[in-house]
């Protein structure tokens, strides 16, 4: 059975053997061939489904890592700043560990599913009158004050440890390095940790090259794409609607060093990704993560990638999280007595 990602990894990863793993024995993701988008691009396209982690996104694979850390690091407590996912991640993890656990997150700006996680999993949740951006300032503030506080955000290197995972189970997986890796970028830990992942791999010879690395970001909350922080960033994918980057320099470094990219993939554009990954391939993701697909396909239509090559799009969290923008209101109520035929003619 899988072990959970520290004990998978244990080789690769800076931790003293007798540690125990705060583990919800996250990772060992599916990546699932996408048929359909593979039909669309011309590439072979591959999706890592990171909603399929315990907490339902990509953010336990960091969390593990810096959980342990902090515990057998004698803290007593841990904070970080979140648009949702993180929070809900350190809590869940917070909890395994015996550790306090608070959570500052922008005000009215997160999505319901994360909120009851959070919550439900014990967390101290404090609604800060701000962004992101506004929250994780006060977190580092708040941590260098009371260093018996664990800073669990992604500015934390046991967090990019526990990510950089996900490209070995990739290249485990493929048997090589894809040639494209796109996934969406907000604080930009992510990419930071899959660009040192695969360029672990390629270091030892495990692979012999690596991806271009894609990071999409939604157009209202860019800058990386723009090369300046977005004082008020603004998108429906609320999970990425960061303006200043922490891992802004190692994001620069992963784009410049792999020949990859930063593009921005309009609010429109990410909707019409979120619908399509679920109809056509069957995998419910929460907006943010299809910001991964209309970059794919926008970079796609403009000739940034010729067809043939193989393609993985990270899509980082799970879509039951953000329900209010797949529903909008409950289906008309019928009576009991359902007519066959009209069943039979609405599956036409
Ligand atoms: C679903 C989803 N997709 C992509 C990202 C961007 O990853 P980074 O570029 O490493 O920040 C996030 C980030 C969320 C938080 O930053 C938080 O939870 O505080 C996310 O939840």
């Amino acid at each position: 059975p899988w072990p959970g990602l520290i004990d998978a990894y244990r080789d690769r990863l800076p931790i003293p053997a007798d540690w125990k793993a705060v583990t919800l024995f996250e990772g060992g993701t599916p990546l699932v061939p996408a048929h359909h988008l593979s039909e669309l691009t011309g590439c072979e396209v591959y999706l890592k489904v990171e909603g399929a982690n315990p907490t339902g996104s990509f953010k336990d694979r960091g969390m593990t890592m810096a959980m342990t850390d902090a515990k057998y690091g004698g803290k007593t407590a841990v904070l970080c700043a979140s648009t949702g996912n993180t929070s809900a991640s350190a809590a869940a993890y917070a909890t395994r560990a015996g550790l306090h656990c608070a959570v500052l997150i922008p005000s009215g700006k997160i999505a319901m599913g994360k909120l009851a996680q959070a919550v439900m999993l014990g967390a101290k949740i404090i609604q800060v009158a701000g962004n992101f951006d506004d929250c994780l300032e006060l977190a580092r503030k708040v941590t260098s004050e009371f260093p018996e506080v664990g800073l669990v955000n992604s500015v934390n290197p046991a967090r990019i440890e526990g990510q950089k995972t996900a490209a070995f189970e990739i290249a485990d997986a493929l048997g090589k390095a894809p040639d494209v890796h796109v996934l969406p970028v907000g604080n930009a830990g992510n990419i930071t940790a899959y660009w040192k992942g695969y360029s672990e791999y390629y270091a030892d010879g495990t692979t012999t090259s690596r991806p271009r690395m894609l990071g999409v970001q939604a157009a209202g909350a860019a800058p990386l794409v723009h090369g300046a922080p977005v004082s008020n960033p603004e998108t429906v994918a609320t999970a990425i609607r960061i303006g200043a980057p922490a891992s802004w320099n190692q994001a620069v470094a992963a784009k410049e060093e792999s020949g990859g990219a930063f593009r921005a993939a309009t609010d429109e554009e990410i909707l019409a990704a979120y619908r399509l990954v679920a109809a056509k391939e069957g995998v419910f993701v929460e907006p943010a993560s299809a910001a991964s697909v209309a970059g794919l396909l926008a970079a796609r239509a403009e000739g940034w990638l010729d067809a043939g090559l193989t393609v993985v799009c990270t899509v980082t969290g799970n879509g039951l999280k953000d329900p209010d923008n797949a529903l909008k209101g409950m289906p008309e109520v019928k009576p009991i007595a359902v007519d066959p035929v009209a069943v039979a003619h609405e599956l036409e």
